[in-house]
């Protein structure tokens, strides 16, 4: 439900962090205020800042640069990795390859997903199958990514129990059948500097699963997020912190209280911006549907949407190289 914010606010999720070993967490009044922090965010923006998180801002800078660092190869060199249907969509996607809304979008990507082995999910898995495909160059790539992937999914998990208690759940509500075992995906993206034609870095969307985080460049202003006037708010790089927003999944578990809100980038600087972004999901072949817990809070507007993450996933992977 994205209400007429005009800015998106900064949550200190220290506390938070402190007791997520704590099943008794919800006791702590530090913990319940970033909880209604977190529930404020979600139900009036769908989006929100995260400082206090624990990833040192060195591994921030540290996988934007050799991000950076890749992108600046000469196209031969990137193509080595090109994504394909063969590697279950992962891979480098070269600048307009990626469709948003009918458009190309202006950036160049790679796409990683957590990977899909042959026959794991049956028929919902079958083009998700692959490995990832991790580039020789810059050296150390593959290291430092998958460091920073571990951290971002230990980072989300705990996220995620601030949001099920923010719903009237336990903090463990997002365990087991729903996302004991997520899924995840990482782009990291590059956005050349305005070039006069087409500056939409990334069309109007939103994210498909539970919870982004989003490492953005600290000196670019170019993400901006859709309140429910349809203005466009500017998402501001605010350095050390994430922002975070909600996926489609987690608009179904709450109901439809928490928006997966609309976003968009335009790069309308100079210079060639870089962000990391990491998506935490569901289990793969979860059956997503509105929390028991929270069918109270929506007040009788029951929309009891169900959706299988799988199958969101692929429907999505399937359109983004098409153009209509
Ligand atoms: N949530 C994700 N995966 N974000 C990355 C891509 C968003 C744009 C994509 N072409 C689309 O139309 O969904
Ligand atoms: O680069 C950004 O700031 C946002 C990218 C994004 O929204 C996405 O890839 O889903
Ligand atoms: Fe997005």
């Amino acid at each position: 439900m994205a209400m007429d914010f005009s800015s998106i606010p900064i949550i200190d999720i220290s506390p938070l962090l402190a007791k997520s070993d704590d099943p008794k967490m919800a006791d702590d009044p530090a913990v319940l205020d970033v909880v209604t922090q977190l529930d404020k965010a979600c139900t009036e923006a769908g989006f929100f800042y995260v400082k206090g998180h624990g990833i040192p801002d060195n591994l921030l800078k540290g996988v934007r640069d050799i991000t950076r660092r890749f992108f600046e190869l000469p196209y031969e060199e990137k193509a080595k990795i090109k994504m394909t249907p063969a590697t279950g969509y992962r891979g480098y996607e070269k600048i307009g390859e990626n469709i948003t809304q009918g458009a190309p979008d202006m950036q160049e990507a790679i796409d990683f997903y957590r990977e899909v082995s042959k026959g794991m999910y049956g028929d919902l898995g079958k083009v998700m199958e692959g490995y990832n495909q991790w580039p020789q160059n810059p050296p150390k790539f593959r290291i430092l990514m998958e460091e920073y992937i571990s951290l971002c999914k230990d980072l989300a998990k705990k996220i995620m129990c601030g949001i099920a208690l923010a719903l009237g759940g336990s903090p463990y509500e997002f365990e087991g059948d729903r996302a004991g075992d997520p899924f995840w995906y990482m782009r990291i993206i590059g956005y050349p500097g305005l070039s006069g034609e087409n500056d939409i870095g990334c069309g109007a969307h939103t994210d498909y699963g539970l919870l982004t985080l989003l490492n953005q460049d600290d000196d670019i202003n170019a993400l901006q997020v859709r309140n429910l006037s349809g203005e466009w708010i500017s998402a501001p790089p605010v350095p050390g912190t994430f922002v975070c927003n909600i996926g489609d999944m987690l608009k179904i578990y709450s109901n439809g209280l928490y928006e997966s809100t609309l976003h968009r980038v335009i790069n309308n600087s100079s210079k060639y911006r870089v962000s990391v972004v990491y998506f935490y999901e569901t289990n793969f072949d979860t059956v997503v549907e509105p929390l028991d817990t929270y069918k109270t809070r929506t007040k009788g507007d029951k929309k009891f949407e169900r959706a299988v993450y799988g199958e969101h996933l692929v429907k999505k992977v399937l359109t983004n190289f098409v153009e209509e």
